[in-house]
């Protein structure tokens, strides 16, 4: 049994199998992490959903904001941007099945066992790992819960930029989903910038992963995300997998007991 972790799919199912291919995925005995992002802009996030639902228990995968703002469509509260494919999902036979499967994935995957947390975007440096996992139990709550669409309709937006204990509602479930699923630069005390998408930082900002974190060392952080990253961040205790397979360049996974890396084109 390998354990392999992957990065954003975004519907991209030919370059995923080819990918499984490649590494000879054993889908009855390996598993596959999923770093966020399955769906969306690629041309098939409905197959890409069925496969990785199909993958039973073997297959561990985290929200990302593209999956998100699926379920924010899914529930009424948005509407789909030129360049989303969320119909493709919505018009499925088995789209009720796919985007519950969805809804009801986590935010952090922890891993006692590989001493690895994984997330979409990142964890932010003033949080601990008890607080990490706490706080992306109030959102699932909120995503899984009767009251999903209220939060789906106050999702979007920047603010707050920061952080604080005493932040209530909507605001704080927005802050905590931010930091999960979009963050790339912040300061050292958690303030979010939020517009910019490249590598160059912000004046006053810098990658969420450059910053002296609560969390234990002994944790590597795996992330998605970020593609003009292209898979490399040159700071011990961090992965990138997003490897901007749906902007043309490769879908990449790491073999986690060595951190040796497989990747494929997007064209094939
Ligand atoms: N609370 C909330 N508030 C607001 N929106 C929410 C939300 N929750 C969910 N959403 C949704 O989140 C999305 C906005 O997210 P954003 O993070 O704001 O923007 P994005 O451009 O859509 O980011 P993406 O996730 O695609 O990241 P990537 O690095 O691949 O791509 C980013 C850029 O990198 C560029 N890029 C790709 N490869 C590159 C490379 N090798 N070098 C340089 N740039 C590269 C691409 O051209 C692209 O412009 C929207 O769909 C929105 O609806």
């Amino acid at each position: 049994m390998t354990t392999y972790a992957v990065g954003d799919i975004q519907g991209c199912y030919d370059a995923l199998r080819r990918l499984l291919d490649k590494i000879d995925f054993d889908e009855d005995k390996d598993k596959l992490w999923v770093a966020g992002d399955l769906v969306n802009r690629g041309p098939a996030s409905a197959e890409t959903l069925r496969y990785l639902k199909g993958l039973g228990e073997n297959c561990t995968a985290v929200l990302g904001n593209h999956d998100l703002h699926l379920l924010a469509i899914a529930a009424g509260a948005r509407k789909p941007k030129r360049g989303d494919t969320a119909a493709e999902v919505l018009d499925a036979p088995d789209s009720h099945e796919l985007l519950e499967w969805l809804r009801f994935r986590p935010f952090v995957h922890h891993s006692e066992k590989h001493h690895c947390l994984m997330v979409h975007a990142g964890v932010p440096p003033i949080w601990d790992e008890d607080k990490i996992l706490r706080r992306a139990a109030e959102l699932e709550a909120a995503i899984q819960g009767p009251d999903s669409h209220d939060f789906f309709m106050h999702m979007y937006g920047n603010q707050p930029d920061h952080w604080s204990k005493d932040l209530t509602g909507n605001d704080r479930l927005r802050m905590i989903a931010n930091y999960f699923t979009r963050m790339r630069f912040c300061s050292a005390d958690g303030t979010l910038e939020l517009d910019s998408k490249g590598n160059i930082p912000p004046r006053g900002f810098a990658p969420w992963f450059l910053h002296k974190h609560k969390r234990s060392k002994d944790l590597t952080v795996l992330f998605g995300h970020w593609a003009a990253l292209e898979g490399r961040v040159f700071k011990k205790g961090y992965e990138a997998l997003d490897t901007g397979c749906v902007w043309g360049g490769q879908l990449t996974v790491m073999r986690i007991k060595d951190r040796k890396r497989f990747s494929v084109d997007a064209d094939g």
